[in-house]
């Protein structure tokens, strides 16, 4: 089956060819992601991350290799593809139903029809009666949870978390972890998780991609065999997930040694 995202061979690197200041950023960089599946990508810092995301997002191509959705070559920005980011970027004079109708108004979507698709989102995150308030009213928690069901509110098939949960306090995090996977879960979403926090990507994820320090390569790619994808508190408790958390700080720390 055609993978919903694959990066064939991707390399990139900014600056002119054979000048001094030239950067690779990644190297050769193979991984896919399923339907349905959740894909974690965790290493140290610089390792490209972002350029990544950047990439599958259509904003620029690799120097070398290919991107591809559902077999495509990525070339541009693709409608079937959400973003959720560490800051929520909620418009602050906007009310929360209004946020979430954000992306349907882009695409044209008549009013009667954007309300109905909002109304079952919030409802979805558990936030309908929100609906009227604006964000500066909610809880870094609650803004995040409305980013999401902007996120969804355009049907993606594919959706890129880039450190969604990083700027939020040890127990919102928890919660949000765990609503989060439900709602993905539930949709079926093939979804690419961009991480620092190990734990983070064992408990949500179905696999784990880990990169090398810059230029960043993979050095390790393995299947989380665990129960509980849709619940990260439960998985968390399982003797098994310290297991791939430390079989994950074991690589990380020979990657960056090599670094
Ligand atoms: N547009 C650019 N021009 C020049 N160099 C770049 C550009 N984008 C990224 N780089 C370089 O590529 C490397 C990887 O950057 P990237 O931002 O993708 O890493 P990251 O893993 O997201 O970092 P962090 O975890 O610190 O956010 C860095 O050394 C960075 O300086």
């Amino acid at each position: 089956m055609t993978p919903k995202l694959e990066l064939r061979g991707v390399t990139r690197a900014f600056g002119e060819k054979g000048s001094p200041g030239r950067v690779t950023a990644v190297r050769d960089l193979s991984f896919t992601v399923g339907a349905g599946e959740l894909v974690a990508v965790v290493g140290p810092s610089g390792c490209g991350k972002s350029t990544i995301l950047n990439m599958v997002s259509g904003l620029y191509g690799p120097t070398e290799g290919a991107v591809l959705i559902d077999g495509v070559a990525v070339e541009g920005p693709r409608s079937e593809v959400g973003f959720m980011l560490q800051k929520d970027l909620l418009l602050p004079w906007r009310t929360v139903i209004e946020n979430v109708e954000f992306g349907l108004e882009t695409r044209k979507i008549p009013k009667a029809e954007r309300r109905r698709i909002a109304r079952t989102e919030l409802k979805r995150i558990r936030l309908e009666e929100f609906a009227d308030s604006y964000p500066y009213q909610l809880s870094g928690g609650m803004r995040q949870r409305v980013a999401l069901a902007r996120t969804l509110a355009i049907s993606p098939e594919l959706v890129l978390l880039d450190e969604p949960f990083s700027a939020l306090d040890a127990q919102t995090k928890l919660v949000l972890q765990k609503s989060f996977s439900r709602t993905l879960s539930e949709s079926g979403l093939s979804c690419l998780l961009i991480t620092h926090d190990l734990q983070e990507a064992v408990i949500m994820s179905d696999r784990v991609v880990v990169l090398s320090g810059r230029p960043g390569t993979v050095v390790d790619t393995f299947a989380v065999d665990l129960p509980h994808r849709d619940d990260p508190l439960a998985r968390s408790t399982l003797p098994a997930t310290h297991e791939y958390v430390k079989r994950l700080f074991d690589t990380l720390h020979i990657a960056e040694g090599a670094a």
